[in-house]
């Protein structure tokens, strides 16, 4: 059957991926207005009407700025954990008693033949979370917004195919840069963002011959580019000793303004 998905879109700008095994569609965060998540859908041939409900991974609005809309629109459940719940409700706008979905952190749904887990992360959020896609044949893991890569959150993703993983900032550019000190302050903090030199040592420690592809997500546009990020986590990971050939592992593309290819996690 296969999972397949699409990062739709991924930045400060908004996020969202689209998750599809066999009828089962789902969607991981809705952080672009509806008309622009209907835009990037038709790109990708798709509708919303296809959706079975949105994982929500916390409340920042990069993250939620749709979401009530298109629950509303489609007749989407919502899923996230309670501190969640409680931290969007005023952003999200009526939502009826059927679609709103707990979704704790630490369990486990299935949709379909599609096992879906929660794992906590560290952000500066109510009860931030990734999630886990596996169907006990090939695993997709989302981990984007965490401060640092927790024990808990390698256990959870480690046995993956195919990761989705933040590489915000490359760090002298973001100490440089013309934020806030305060805003630097938080997002170097382990409630911030990763860093590429910290996404390529937690790569480091993850890699164990099964993740073939690893999404770089969430680069920031003003302290990042593509091109740097896959140089400075490859150079982070061999700084640690983690070697590998292009064949066996890739680090791949996402953009802030357009949905990468569909991919199939089982692929080679
Ligand atoms: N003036 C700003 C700009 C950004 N932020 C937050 O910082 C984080 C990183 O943003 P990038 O766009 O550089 O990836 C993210 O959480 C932004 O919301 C901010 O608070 N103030």
């Amino acid at each position: 059957m296969g999972i397949y998905f699409t990062v739709l879109s991924s930045g400060s700008t908004g996020n969202a991926t689209v998750i599809q095994h066999g009828g089962t569609s789902l969607m991981i965060d809705a952080g672009l207005s509806a008309k622009r998540l209907d835009a990037l859908f038709q790109e990708r041939e798709i509708s919303g009407a296809e959706l079975d409900g949105i994982l929500v991974t916390h409340e920042h609005s990069d993250h939620i700025k749709g979401l009530g809309a298109m629950s509303r629109k489609y007749n989407l459940p919502i899923y996230a954990n309670l501190n969640t719940w409680a931290a969007l409700e005023k952003s999200v706008g009526a939502i009826p008693e059927e679609n709103r979905r707990v979704f704790e952190t630490g369990e486990k749904h299935d949709f379909g033949s599609l096992r879906v887990e929660s794992f906590g992360i560290s952000h500066d959020a109510a009860e931030p979370v990734g999630y886990t896609f596996d169907d006990g044949t090939e695993k997709l893991s989302v981990a984007t917004d965490l401060g640092y890569m927790s024990d808990k959150v390698r256990d959870a993703i480690s046995d993956s195919d195919v990761l989705v993983l933040e590489a915000n900032h490359d760090v002298e550019l973001l100490r440089m840069g013309r934020y806030p000190w305060n805003t630097k302050r938080r997002i170097l903090s382990d409630i911030g963002h990763l860093s590429n030199e910290a996404a390529g040592a937690a790569l480091s420690e993850l890699m164990n011959g099964r993740i073939k592809r690893t999404y770089l997500a969430h680069l920031s546009r003003d302290h990042n580019m593509m091109d740097l990020a896959k140089m400075s986590v490859r150079d982070a990971m061999e700084s640690r000793g983690c070697f590998y050939r292009d064949h066996e592992f890739k680090l791949c593309d996402t953009y802030y303004d357009r949905p990468t290819p569909w991919d199939r996690v089982g692929e080679p």
